[in-house]
């Protein structure tokens, strides 16, 4: 029997003009006989755009921001099912009742059920197709690419399938299944059958009760109405259940996945453990990690706090005052083997990116975590959260261990993290996120409205609530992260660098409200300003390469490790320290500016033997090392008593900056890090000489300057700072001095690593480049004899 054609738009609109005469019917006929046709099309348009959708959630870590604000991955894909399942149906109700009221034979003759029922499961069938391949895709215009590609795929092969392949005797089974396990197949061969059952004007159509039954007595027709439902079924559950077993199993947007076994596990179903591990690069295979060696820290602050811990683990006992323990988190990035090439794979070096951390949290407080770029603080917050599997040791979070995947439900419950990145939809507004969010923790619809209106204000968003996110400035969307890491009222906050990006005004503003936000809940903020570390934190610990260098209060760090007291001397104008010359001129002032402070200078070289660090007409800076604390308070005294006579206005008094302790203890790390893998960095001097410094090293000696006049040679002071990957670059360095005579026959530190024999330094030397220059250690140089 000739088969007539549905599907495809151009033969169908043929078929119509011959059926129906008059031209108003004939449009009626095109549209309707058409209509599966842009069905189709519509539906595989839905999927295109879906696939896309779920994958830039995926992308832009939106669906990550919603599992640790406590999302749980069932009902992310529960809620996803469901709006689909809404959308496809209404769609399939709406193109059925269309077609029905311009009354096709199509529409009418076929049952509604069975009409429905095939629209619908089809598109649902590309639902879960669609689940599937975004398990594949991490990018979302890559997404968009497979999509529309799938798109044209979908339409040659449902046009091949009109054609009656393979669904007759003709062709196997096996090539049929294989055929029917991409949904447009099935779906054109479920328009065969109902177009060959309303053909002619005797066709009745396919009824529900004969869904069983080929359409017409003399077709020879190997799969029925019902096979197609059982089969559309089917798959779409095959596509569901592959979709979330890929979703688990392959690495997501931070490289974390499940073994691929993972089902088979006892702990996946109890949720003891955590059974997430770090996913490969392009070769599946990740490299080995060697172990790293327990070493005991340097700093006797961060060995008491870790001996404290250690001892309440072993008593097993967890002061009430802690919010969080981190007992020993060790993280490394195993080397992961990429792909060079077509065929090669290359190994990466394993990297530990936190190296056992040992900290009690506290309540109420906030605790601060400072370092330089790539000290570990992200990576820690991201174990802390369960963004990244730890490779050892472990953390309590209000009792909740990390490492089990009940544990971490809970401690999600009870979590608001404000990460370094804002994560936020760009069509969603700022209320609408603090609702979804307010709803994902669980708050009861009536707090929510208060609570979000609330924080709105706080962060100063009201006016902005109902404007979408993407036209935000960068500052307003980082005041809306700090709100939403808030909301639900949170025990515990991780607040990754909140005030990034903000303007002085906007940022005291979100000070305020972290400072209101400590009452009630722990807070562990990391930044880089240290002007917010020092105003804000309870306590504040700076991390260097993985490891904790120092811990403890800020007033605490800044006479443990600044290099002393800063005195700032307001120096009096010359006209009221004599009471006349009222009216003398600025410059005659300024010339004599030097002669007015000598009397200054001259007390504090005499009674602490220190120089000015900084100098100008009104004031001069002192620094006062530490050594000399006790000398202070008679110092102060006489200066006091002398004010007049030395010619001070005003005298204050403070501690070293926590920017200096930061770069100090950023420094030492480097130059521990560097003496280790016995790193140089090229010096150029303005002569045009070039030395290889030791990385971090401050004094150098530079090579081949010694002469009778200075028989220890020359030296120079070298200004480190970091580079925007936290290593070490040479921002300065003083000018040619001699090296003082007491240091001439004093010892001078080679630099020769452990990791670098004698023979590879000389080979250095003697090659190409410049001479290594010795270093002279920092405490052998007095104040006096250093340029800053
Ligand atoms: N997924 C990863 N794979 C391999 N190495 C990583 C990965 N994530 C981070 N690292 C490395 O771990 C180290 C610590 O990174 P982390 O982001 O925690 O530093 P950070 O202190 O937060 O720095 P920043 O201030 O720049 O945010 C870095 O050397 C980084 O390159």
């Amino acid at each position: 029997m000739p088969r007539r054609i549905v599907v495809d738009s151009s033969i169908s609109w043929t078929v119509g003009l011959k059926e129906f005469a008059h031209p108003a019917i004939e449009t009626f006929s095109i549209v309707g006989q058409a209509g599966p046709t842009f069905f189709l099309a519509a539906a595989m348009f839905g999927f295109v755009i879906q696939l896309g959708s779920i994958v830039a959630e995926k992308e832009l870590k939106l669906r990550q921001a919603m599992s640790i604000m406590g999302l749980y991955n069932s009902a992310y894909w529960l809620t996803w099912l469901t709006w689909e399942g809404i959308l496809t149906f209404v769609s399939s109700i709406l193109l059925v009742l269309f077609g029905m009221m311009f009354q096709f034979n199509f529409f009418l003759k076929n049952s509604f059920a069975i009409l429905l029922l095939l629209f619908f499961l089809f598109q649902f069938n590309m639902v879960g197709f669609a689940f599937l391949l975004s398990t594949f895709i991490s990018k979302s215009s890559s997404a968009t690419t497979v999509g529309f590609f799938i798109y044209i795929i979908g339409f040659i092969t449902q046009l091949i399938t009109t054609f009656g392949f393979p669904y007759s005797d003709a062709y196997s089974k096996n090539l049929r299944a294989i055929w029917s396990l991409f949904p447009p197949n099935l779906f054109a061969q479920g328009l065969n059958l109902l177009g060959d059952a309303t053909g002619t004007d005797q066709d009745k159509g396919i009824s529900w009760s004969s869904r069983s039954k080929c359409p017409s007595a003399d077709s020879n027709c190997v799969i029925k109405m019902d096979g197609i439902f059982q089969w559309l079924t089917a798959t779409f559950f095959l596509w569901f259940i592959l979709a979330i077993y890929f979703d688990n199993a392959l690495p997501d947007v931070n490289g974390v996945k499940k073994s691929w076994f993972y089902f088979l596990k006892l702990s996946y179903w109890t949720g003891k453990t955590s059974d997430q591990v770090e996913g490969g690069g392009c070769c599946s295979c990740t490299g080995s990690v060697p172990p790293l060696s327990e070493s005991s820290p340097d700093d006797e602050d961060v060995a008491t706090e870790e001996s404290l811990v250690r001892q309440q683990v072993t008593e097993n006992t967890l002061g009430s005052n802690v919010a969080v323990q981190v007992r020993g988190l060790l993280k490394t990035f195993p080397g992961i083997r990429n792909m060079v090439g077509c065929c090669k794979c290359r190994k990466t070096a394993p990297h530990h990116a936190v190296k056992g951390l040992w900290i009690n949290i506290e309540k109420d407080k906030l605790f601060c975590l400072l370092g330089p770029n790539g000290a570990g603080k992200t990576t820690t917050i991201n174990c802390l959260t369960g963004i990244t599997p730890i490779t050892a040791g472990d953390a309590l979070i209000y009792g909740h261990s990390i490492k089990s995947t009940s544990g971490m439900s809970n401690i999600r419950s009870v979590m608001g993290v404000c990460p370094q990145f804002d994560i936020l939809w760009d069509a969603l507004s700022a209320q609408e996120h603090l609702y979804l969010f307010a709803g994902i923790k669980g708050m009861p619809r009536p707090a929510i409205k208060s609570d979000a209106e609330n924080l709105l204000s706080q962060v100063k968003l009201s006016e902005a609530a109902h404007i979408r996110a993407g036209s935000y400035s960068g500052g307003m969307k980082r005041r809306l992260s700090v709100a939403i890491a808030l909301i639900g009222d949170p025990k515990l906050v991780f607040l990754d660098e909140p005030t990034t990006g903000m303007d002085p005004v906007t940022r005291r503003y979100v000070w305020d409200i972290i400072e209101d936000a400590k009452k009630g809940r722990a807070i562990v903020l990391t930044t880089h300003s240290m002007e917010e570390a020092d105003i804000l934190s309870d306590r504040i610990a700076i991390m260097a390469r993985g490891k904790l260098r120092c811990i403890g209060t800020s007033v605490r760090l800044k006479s443990r490790f600044g290099t002393g007291f800063v005195v700032n001397v307001s120096v009096q104008k010359e006209g009221t320290r004599n009471n006349f010359l009222q009216n003398e001129s600025d410059s005659m002032q300024r010339e004599d500016s030097g002669h007015q402070s000598e009397p200054i200078k001259q007390f504090f070289r005499e009674r602490l033997n220190v120089e000015p660090k900084e100098e100008n007409k009104a004031y001069i800076t002192f620094i006062i090392p530490r050594e000399k604390e006790e000398q202070l308070t008679d110092f102060f005294a006489e200066m006091q008593d002398r004010e007049e006579e030395l010619g001070i206005s005003d005298i204050q008094l403070s501690l070293a900056t926590l920017e200096e302790i930061f770069l100090k203890i950023a420094r030492q790390a480097e130059v521990e890090t560097a003496a280790a893998d016995g790193s140089f960095t090229i010096l150029n001097l303005p002569s045009g000489t070039l030395i290889q410094v030791p990385t971090g090293a401050r004094f150098v000696v530079i090579p081949g300057t010694e002469s009778e006049e200075n028989p220890g040679g020359l030296m120079v002071e070298v200004q480190w700072d970091h580079d925007d990957t936290g290593a070490l670059c040479i921002s300065g360095h003083s000018n040619e001095i001699p090296v003082p005579p007491h240091l001439v026959n004093t010892e001078r530190v080679t630099p020769i690593s452990r990791n670098r024999s004698s023979r590879s330094v000389r080979r250095s030397f003697s090659s190409n480049v410049a001479p290594i220059g010795l270093v002279i250690e920092e405490d052998k140089i007095s104040a006096s004899n250093r340029s800053t």
